[in-house]
């Protein structure tokens, strides 16, 4: 699947305007967009970045990583997903990098979402949805979106007892066994729930583009 990444990102670089910040996502995906951005980077003005592991592979190909609160609007975000459906409705933050992923995909004009097919479902929720967590709260959120869901939530742990930390410094609980039917529904839910700080469902802010790794590489 590694060659239809790098395919998918190197069509996005096609949305890329002269002059322009771009907003950069993260994962797997969005390290071949980087790579392919770094070959034209004197033709941006620099990037914002949803993680502190893009800023670093950003920085290694020259681009400058500026803070999102001085670049104003962004005219175009490129980044990964971990689901997309025919809606262009995503399930993302497999990499734990969801809440400034959201706030960088609001910020933005367009947001071009680079996939390769294994991605694509019908329905959301067959990867477990992440929902990022205020680390006191998670055990509460945990039984809220047990009966809110019917799914079952797991809490990341990089080993036993110690969570994955969120570059915000929070924790990720994974919410598996959903049929996400109403996806903008489940988000505002979700985010209705004291502690959630934010959920990886995007879906009253879809992609705007889809792009799907191949040869061709297919937009939708
Ligand atoms: O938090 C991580 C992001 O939402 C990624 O865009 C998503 O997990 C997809 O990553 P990858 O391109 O590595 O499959």
């Amino acid at each position: 699947m590694s060659e239809a990444k790098r395919l998918a990102a190197e069509k996005a670089i096609e949305y890329v305007t002269d002059g322009s910040i771009v907003g950069v996502g993260t994962g797997s995906t969005v390290a071949y967009f980087i790579e392919a951005l770094g070959r034209v980077r004197d033709r941006i003005a620099g990037a914002v970045s949803s993680s502190e592991q893009s800023s670093e592979r950003l920085r290694a190909v020259g681009i400058d990583v500026l803070d999102l609160n001085a670049t104003g609007p962004l005219a175009l975000y490129v980044d990964g997903a971990d689901e997309c459906d025919p809606q262009r409705r995503l399930i993302k933050g497999g990499g734990a990098a969801l809440t400034r992923e959201k706030i960088i995909a609001e910020a933005s004009k367009t947001f071009v979402c680079i996939v390769d097919p294994s991605k694509q479902v019908d329905v959301l929720g067959r990867f477990p949805l992440p929902v990022e967590v205020v680390p006191m709260a998670r055990s509460l959120v945990a039984r809220e979106l047990i009966a809110m869901t019917a799914g079952q939530p797991v809490w990341r742990q990089a080993s036993e007892g110690q969570g994955v930390v969120t570059d915000n410094g929070n924790w990720i609980l994974d919410v598996h066994g959903l049929s996400i039917t109403d996806p903008v529904r489940m988000e505002q839910q979700i985010n209705q729930i004291p502690g959630v700080v934010s959920v990886g469902l995007f879906a009253r802010r879809p992609a705007d583009v889809v792009i799907v790794g191949g040869e061709p590489p297919r937009v939708l």
